[in-house]
């Protein structure tokens, strides 16, 4: 079995290229940097550590790279004969890699390959398979798309296993916190044939995609905004500090009441309770140090409508429930300062350069909304006080 997948970074290499060896692929790595794609091409094989105590190591072999910037038709050959292929490469860059893997899929068939291939996208967003294939879709001719309707799935993932940015002299070598999981929406895959060992396949994602986004990425989004405010630059540091703490746990509890209320059916209370204090004891793990530029990055992005913090808020207090906790830390996100992250950049430009409350609306989509826009503007102006407390 083949696989190609596209970004070789911290968690390609730390958690989809562990699963997919462990499944028996060999894997093609696409990927612009040439430092890593060629190491894999030198080596064929690397090195997973766990951040945990043993450290244990585990050895990926049979993987190769193709740098898509320098030799596109390779990757486009990869696709004709691959049995899956997945991504955990950024949000933002889905509609970059798009054209190649439309132009991969239309070669595939038009080459008389019509074996059932999923097409998976591994990253942190809600429905991010299908925004894939839309972006797809925009690049197939019209008479190619009923054919890549019938052979070829976009279904649904969520991927959860922090790996912190490497500073390791071996490119190729990857740190990995010992939690894992991998869920795969199975009612929207094309070749069922296919089910990995260590993924778990649901019939609906949704209640899986958001109790990991709305508890994993939205507390530790709330340590990194809230511990940048009062001066700390590791996500280990920030958390050893009682306000912090505090805060990321009134924000669980507040996701927890909006998750309990809209899937009951799959979530007890109980069971959301154990879920956070693992997410919790996770982000303390002394094994990991890692950097609050990282889980900030991207700010605009994370400010979306339906991202990690306006989606939740828009949907408590659609049902009157607290989202006070939120609202304290979206304030707190206008305040991410970070020189070398291009988008924290351009926000505090714009809110040099702009009304606060039009930036607010075009940072988080809340145009039908002022009363929340008015509460985001008292929280950004509310958050100036943590630096001088
Ligand atoms: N690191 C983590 O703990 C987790 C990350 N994710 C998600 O996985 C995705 C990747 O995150 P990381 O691995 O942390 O980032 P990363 O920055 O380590 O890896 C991304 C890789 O994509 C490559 N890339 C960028 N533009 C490209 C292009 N146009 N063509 C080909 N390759 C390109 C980069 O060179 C890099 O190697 C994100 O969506 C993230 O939200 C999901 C769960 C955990
Ligand atoms: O990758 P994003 O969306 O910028 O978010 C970073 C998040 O990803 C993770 O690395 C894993 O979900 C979290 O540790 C962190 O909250």
């Amino acid at each position: 079995m083949r696989a190609v997948h596209f970004g070789a970074g911290n968690i390609g290499r730390g958690f989809i290229g562990e699963t997919l060896a462990d499944n028996g692929f060999s894997i093609d790595f696409v990927d612009v940097n040439s430092t890593i794609i060629d190491a894999l091409n030198k080596r064929g094989e690397y090195d997973i550590e766990l951040a945990a105590p043993g450290k244990k190591k585990i050895h990926v072999s049979n993987v190769d790279g193709i740098n898509n910037a320098k030799d596109p038709d390779k990757v486009v050959d990869a696709i004709k004969a691959t049995d899956m292929i997945t991504t955990a490469i950024g949000p933002k860059i889905l509609p970059i890699i798009a054209p190649l893997i439309a132009k991969g899929l239309t070669a595939r068939i038009n080459s008389g390959n019509t074996t059932p291939l999923d097409v998976i996208a591994c990253e942190n967003m809600i429905g991010g398979s299908q925004h894939l294939k839309d972006y797809v879709y925009s690049h197939l001719d019209a008479d190619m798309k009923p054919k890549v309707d019938k052979y070829i799935g976009f279904p649904n993932a969520a991927v959860d296993r922090i790996v912190p940015i490497q500073h390791n002299d071996d490119p190729l070598f990857v740190s990995v916190e010992d939690f894992k999981e991998w869920i795969i929406d199975k009612s929207q895959m094309k070749n069922k044939d296919i089910k990995l060992k260590g993924v778990g396949y649901a019939k609906d994602l949704e209640p899986y995609i958001e109790r990991k986004l709305f508890s994993v990425n939205t507390g530790h989004a709330t340590v990194a905004y809230t511990g940048k405010n009062l001066g700390y630059t590791t996500i280990g540091d920030a958390i050893k500090d009682p306000f912090v703490l505090k805060q990321v746990k009134r924000v669980l509890s507040e996701t927890r009441s909006l998750l309990y209320n809209k899937w009951n059916k799959e979530f007890t209370e109980k069971s959301l309770e154990d879920y956070h204090s693992k997410v919790l004891k996770r982000f303390q793990n002394p094994y990991i140090s890692d950097d609050i530029a990282r889980v900030g990055r991207t700010p605009i992005r994370k400010l979306g409508y339906d991202e990690r913090f306006i989606r939740p808020i828009r949907e408590l207090k659609e049902r009157n429930l607290d989202y006070s906790a939120l609202m304290e830390t979206v304030g707190r996100i206008y305040h991410f300062d970070e020189p070398k992250d291009a988008e924290s950049q351009k926000l505090q430009k714009m809110l040099k350069t702009e009304d606060l409350k039009q930036v607010i609306v075009e940072t988080t989509g809340l145009k039908d909304d002022p009363d929340l826009v008015d509460q985001i503007a008292k929280s950004y102006h509310d958050a100036d006080n943590d630096k001088k407390n």
